[in-house]
């Protein structure tokens, strides 16, 4: 068992500040005390998702799973964004291989982290909007700093959230709210989020907040790995697995979705009427 010996425990130290210099938009730190990875997302300026920034999420889950990490606090280097969810503007007039490697990539970290044998603990300290509030859920806890937004606003950009996303909501925040927050594609505030029981905790600090999260990640210390590890199985194995059947099928309908020009031009309206940066013309 990793982390068991101070000498394995250096080596996975080392590894890891070993990958993240390679890795410069997922800082990965391990506290050598605890055995807790917290990994970083700091892309500029918003963690917004394009490929090269998915592709290194998805390599460090995949390295924090084969060096048995005994714990993930995942949050953002900004302390206003959280993640914007997917570029909108790599959605723009896409090429279609890129969106295919985009969706399918997308679809691998939810497997990962989602289906993590490690707890997981989502430190939300910014604005958590469509693809961001997906991140957040699929970890297993998540604490929010007060006065930022979070939820799945897919149907106002002019699309529905994905089956396996919507199974995530499900199981956080059960069907009825659920059915409402997907349907208007709610965006709420910490609070409110509180209440429904979209995030768990509410912090006034980053520090809080890591605080929060390693309290909850404690929880598990004297409980068997394994034993964890496959009772999560047993509660998310049967959406993963829906997933898992179901990818290429689903990557080829996304990239046709995203290429209809119909899409395309509510995408475009979308940019011009929301974000600060336009489109060139
Ligand atoms: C078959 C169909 C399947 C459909 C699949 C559906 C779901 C799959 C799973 C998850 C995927 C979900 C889809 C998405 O994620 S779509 C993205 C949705 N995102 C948003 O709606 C967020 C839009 N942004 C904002 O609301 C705000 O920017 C903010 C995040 C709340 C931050 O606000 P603020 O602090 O005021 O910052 P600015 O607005 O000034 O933005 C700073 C900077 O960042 C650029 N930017 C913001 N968001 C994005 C983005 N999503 N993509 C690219 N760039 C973004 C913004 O333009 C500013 O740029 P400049 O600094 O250059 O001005």
């Amino acid at each position: 068992m990793a982390f068991r010996t101070a000498r394995n425990l250096a080596y996975f130290s080392n590894y890891i500040r070993n990958y993240s210099t390679n890795g410069p938009l997922v800082n990965v730190t391990v506290n050598e005390k605890s055995g807790f990875a917290t990994a970083t997302l700091q892309r500029p300026s918003v963690n917004s998702l394009n490929l090269e920034l998915l592709t290194e999420i998805s390599h460090t889950l995949q390295q924090l799973e084969k060096n048995k990490c005994r714990g993930l606090i995942l949050t953002s280097a900004s302390n206003k964004v959280f993640s914007a969810g997917l570029d909108l503007f790599e959605l723009h007039k896409p090429n279609a291989d890129k969106i295919k490697q985009m969706w399918s990539t997308l679809q691998e970290v939810w497997i990962k982290l989602y289906g993590s044998s490690y707890p997981t603990v989502a430190v939300v300290n910014g604005h958590a909007p469509a693809g961001g509030c997906m991140l957040a859920l699929s970890c297993e806890y998540r604490v929010m700093l007060n006065n930022f937004i979070i939820g799945l606003n897919e149907a106002q950009i002019g699309f529905s959230a994905p089956m396996w996303l919507i199974d995530g909501m499900r199981n956080t925040i059960g069907s009825r709210q659920a059915e409402f927050a997907l349907t208007a594609g709610t965006l709420f505030k910490t609070e409110e989020a509180l209440k429904i029981g979209l995030v768990d905790e509410v912090a006034q600090s980053k520090e809080e907040a890591i605080e929060k999260a390693e309290k909850f990640l404690n929880k598990f210390a004297k409980i068997p790995p394994h034993a964890r590890s496959m009772t999560k199985a047993a509660l998310r194995g049967a959406n993963i697995q829906a997933l898992v059947r179901n990818k290429d099928e689903e990557v080829r309908s996304y990239v046709d979705f995203v290429t209809d020009s119909q899409f395309q031009d509510s995408l475009g309206e979308f940019i011009e009427l929301n974000l600060k940066q336009k489109l060139s013309k």
